[in-house]
Formats: structure tokens, sequence, C-alpha cells
């Protein structure tokens, strides 16, 4: 019987070498047709995970586990066959500024498909409409808004209909009305194709939004508390409050350790 998660991260340490240690001893579950965020501050290692999960690299130890697959970046049929599984959206978006919108959605289709062009340009069209933009489809890249550029590279990242999709900081650099329309997008999609979505962010009120389960996540990929958003924004715990509430001083300190203020400036009586 399939497993109720798509993904486990079980027991992974991983460093990008032996002087540092960035996930240790991380273990996460993603639950299947559910929106997961895993939110933290910058270089916690939330993009590392991804990283991990992608096959891009593998844990020093413990086992990441794709749909009962225990992964092993060196089996290369496995990670080709896994990676055709995963849509992934980059910090940025990354789309190919010399094409248009509609040869961009149509690349991974012309990549990994022998679909006939007619068949291709259906897809990328229906893919387009659910994004809104279908009416954008001849425009290039250099002619349409951060937004929407956001919007068409998650077009692109459906395109092959993938089981899990992933999203590396969705909402980075939009204004606030575009960052609304790419957060119900996330979990628009996610109901409607069934899709297993995990969301890395640091933008808390987006992500307690849309998502099922929310995992924050601290400096050596530690895990501070995990539940609903409803858990975490009525949780007590003076490290998650802070988070979720993005008060400057908590747990987490705002001052960088320092010697007292009177001492660096000379002032002490
Ligand atoms: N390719 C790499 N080689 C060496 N160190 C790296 C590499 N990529 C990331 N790191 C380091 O690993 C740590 C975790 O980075 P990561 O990008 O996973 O964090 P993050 O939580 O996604 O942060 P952000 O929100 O800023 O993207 C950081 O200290 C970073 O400098």
């Amino acid at each position: 019987m399939p497993s109720d998660a798509l993904i486990e991260i079980d027991r992974v340490t991983f460093g990008y070498d032996e002087r540092r240690t960035i996930l240790n001893d991380v273990s996460l579950r993603f639950m299947r047709g559910k929106v997961t965020a895993v939110l933290g501050g910058s270089g916690c290692g939330k993009t590392t995970l991804l990283r991990l999960i992608g096959g891009v690299h593998a844990p020093n130890s413990g086992r990441v586990v794709f749909d009962g697959q225990v992964l092993d970046i060196r089996d290369k049929a496995q990670m080709h066959g896994v990676r055709r599984r995963l849509g992934m959206l980059f910090q940025f978006g990354a789309l190919f500024t010399d094409l248009s919108v509609f040869d961009n959605v149509a690349f991974p289709l012309r990549e990994h498909t022998d679909l006939p062009e007619a068949m291709i340009r259906d897809i990328v069209l229906m893919k387009l409409n659910a994004v809104g933009l279908r009416g954008a489809a001849g425009l290039r890249i250099s002619e349409v808004s951060g937004g929407m550029a956001r919007r068409i590279a998650l077009a692109r990242a459906i395109a092959l209909d993938p089981e899990l999709i992933m999203y590396d900081e969705p909402f980075a650099g939009l204004d606030l009305i575009s960052m609304g329309v790419a957060a119900q997008l996330i979990r628009t999609l996610n109901d409607a194709t069934g899709a297993t979505s995990l969301v890395i962010s640091h933008d808390v009120p987006e992500c307690m939004a849309i998502s099922d389960w929310v995992v924050l996540m601290a400096t050596g990929g530690r895990i501070v508390a995990q539940g609903t958003p409803k858990d975490l924004m009525d949780s007590t715990d003076p490290e998650v409050r802070q988070f979720v509430r993005g008060e400057p001083d908590g747990p987490v300190k705002f001052h960088y350790p320092a010697p007292e203020l009177a001492d660096d400036f000379g002032v002490r009586p």
C-alpha cells in the first residue's frame, strides 16, 4: 500500500563540505495531495532540502524517499524517472528571455516528449489558461511583468503534469497583488491537478493562507515546530510566535553577540 507521504526525509544529514553541516538529522514527511510550506530564515537550509529531493545532491547520511523509492543519485535511470515526475519553480523564474511565452512553456514538452506539435500547442495553451495568461502566449519574455513571469514559469513547471511541484521562494520580489495571485494559483493548481506541493519561503502570511501543513525550520535544519497554519498561529512557544508574527526580538536575537555598548563606546564609569 502506498504511504500517505509522497516524500519522506528520514534522518538526513548533509553538508556541502566537511566543515559545515547544513542539515543535521532532519526528518520530515510531505503528504500526498497537500500543500506543505517550509518556512525559515535565510540560510537555514530550505533550498538545500529541495536540492536533496531533486537529487542534485545526496545526503551524507539518512534517506530521501520519493513515492516509496529510496533516492540514489548514482542510479541514472531512477533519477531520470523521478525528475520527470517533479516540477520545480525556481527562485526568480529562470525563463528563456529570447523565447516567446509560448515557447518557454512548450520547452519541457519538446525536450521530454515526442508529442506532435498540435498536441503541444493544446497543452501549452491549457497550462497558460490555468495561470490566466493564454492571451499572452505570443509575447516575448522581455514584454511581461515580474508577476506574469512568475506565472509563466509556473505554467512551464506544470507542463509535464508533475506529481510533486516544488516552489523555491515563489513570492520573492512580487508586489502584494501579484503575491496574492501567485499564492492562490499554488493552491488552485494543487487541488485541480491532485499534485503534492512543497513551498519554501519566508513569507509567513502567504504560506499560512494556502498551506495544509507548515514546517518551521531554523539553522541546521532544526525543526522548531510543525502543524496546521492554525496550530502555528495559535502557538504560545516564544520561538514560533517570534517567527510567525515577525517580531524583531525573541529567542532569536536581533543583535549579533557583541560586547556591552558601554564597553564598545568607552563610556563605562
Ligand atoms: N552550493 C553550495 N556550496 C556551499 N555552500 C552552500 C551551497 N549552497 C548553499 N550553501 C550554504 O548552505 C547554507 C544553506 O543554504 P540554503 O540556500 O539551503 O538556505 P535557505 O534556507 O534556502 O536560504 P535562503 O532563504 O536565503 O535561500 C547557507 O549557509 C549557504 O551559504
